[in-house]
């Protein structure tokens, strides 16, 4: 059932918790699939981790949650099996990429699909690594989107492949190739993007024992390791992406302040965003050792910022510069196209109606915030979270109410968002 949110101009203050990382859930209960299992503490429960949830579960593990969100993960111990039905990977290219990689360690034949947005990302440079490595992965419709059809087992060896594509395809060959015999090395063809979240990986590999690394040309790993979680207990961190969302709505609308707990550091680069909240003129700070981030408002000014290692975070930028006076610049973007939706032209667009003036460029947007009066709109989610609760934030300070359509879909990655909005005072309402 589609949902719309109308969200009248308000202030906000009080107190909000990050919800959990969604990029440590997904590679925590992947590692603990590719172990013999593990406990996963605080994890993200979402639409996007619940398909990674079911896809541990296709490969013969199993996933079971405690009433308080524990996740008990059986593991598949680095042998996955033939999944016994179509592998649903619903909205989340990180599931899609990462699992690819894992099914083609099986001894047969997996098929992987998604919905409407999955169904148009790039695939292809993952289908041609697999294949380098003696797999067999095709693109049903022979356009590199899924559904795919993956053969395995693959073999060790070398694959090169383009590194401004999506980071997640390294990600994948890193976790598959640990249990290869002779392991992975991956040549990047082209400059990394996204680079911080392959940290992330290396980060989780090394907590569940497996080393990987660096090396002058890419990235590799030794094949015949085990995954093993010392202790059996892996707790996630705080998400960065998801509180750039409070952060910034306390920096265009928390004059009485807000603060943010559960924000402790990681290797997220979306920890990039307290920074530039700073940059752009609001009160933040950041106190990393109790992971509480207090932010109020103040007269934001535009300011250039390159979202080349945090593309998640091109949304809530684009609205933090429709508040702002002067321009704001976001280059190295092209990669932010590759989402679930083109987030490029979704913002522009999407900002547009509001009256919001703005130049896109195939790597960068440029938000004319003195130009742009931000008015009350009604505008379209376009089914990607981050466009919704982006849309959502420009929403407290436009003049006049804003509705956002299909707002059901923040699901992806922070269920708990309007909720969220309405514990720190915002005025809304939500209608089917
Ligand atoms: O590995 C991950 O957890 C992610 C990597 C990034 O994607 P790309 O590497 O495709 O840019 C990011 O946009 C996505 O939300 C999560
Ligand atoms: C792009 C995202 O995720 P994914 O690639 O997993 O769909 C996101 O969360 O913004």
């Amino acid at each position: 059932m589609s949902e719309n949110v109308t969200i009248v101009p308000s202030t906000l203050e009080g107190t909000v918790r990050a919800p959990p990382s969604k990029s440590y859930t997904h590679r925590a209960i992947l590692a603990a699939g590719y172990a013999d299992g593990a406990t996963v503490r605080d994890a993200l429960w979402s639409a996007d981790t619940r398909a990674t949830a079911r896809a541990v579960s296709l490969f013969g593990g199993a996933v079971d949650r405690a009433e308080d969100g524990t996740l008990e993960v059986t593991g598949f111990d680095g042998r996955p099996e033939v999944p016994a039905d179509v592998i649903d990977c619903d909205n989340s290219g990180t599931t899609m990429r990462l699992v690819t990689a894992a099914a083609a360690l099986a001894d047969g034949i997996s098929v992987l699909t998604g919905d409407e947005s999955l169904r148009s990302r790039p695939q292809g440079p993952l289908l041609d690594a697999i294949a380098a490595l003696g797999g067999e992965a095709a693109s049903t419709r022979g356009n590199g989107q899924a559904p795919l059809v993956v053969t395995g087992p693959i073999a060790s060896g070398e694959v090169s492949i383009p590194g401004d594509v999506s980071s997640q395809y390294i990600t994948a060959l890193l976790m598959a190739g640990a249990v290869t015999d002779e392991g992975i090395d991956v040549v990047l063809e082209t400059e990394l993007k996204s680079a911080p979240y392959v940290d992330v990986t290396l980060e989780v590999l090394s907590d569940f024992g497996v080393d990987a690394q660096e090396t002058a040309d890419g990235f590799s790993v030794d094949g015949g390791q085990s995954y093993r979680r010392a202790g059996g207990e892996y707790a996630v961190p705080g998400d960065f992406s998801s509180i750039s969302y409070p952060l910034a709505a306390g920096a265009i609308a928390g004059e009485a302040g807000v603060r943010i707990e559960g924000a402790n550091p990681s290797a997220q680069g979306d920890t990039a965003i307290v920074e530039i909240v700073d940059r752009m003129g609001a009160d933040v700070d950041w106190d990393r050792e109790a992971g509480v981030i207090d932010v109020s408002s103040a007269s934001l000014s535009g300011i250039e910022v390159s979202v080349e290692d945090t593309p998640d975070l091109l949304p809530t930028i684009a609205t933090l510069g429709a508040v702002a006076d002067g321009e704001t610049h976001i280059t190295n973007a092209e990669h932010v196209r590759y989402k679930e939706t083109d987030r490029v032209s979704a913002m522009a667009e999407e900002l547009g109606k509001m009256g919001v003036e703005t130049t896109e460029e195939r790597d960068s947007l440029t938000i004319h915030g003195s130009d742009s009066s931000l008015e009350g709109a009604t505008v379209s989610g376009r089914g990607d979270h981050r466009i919704i609760m982006s849309l959502a934030l420009a929403g407290l300070v436009a003049d006049g109410e804003t509705t956002i359509e299909g707002t059901e879909h923040v699901d992806v990655s922070f269920p708990g968002f309007f909720d969220a909005l309405s514990g720190l005072g915002v005025d809304l309402t939500a209608a089917e």
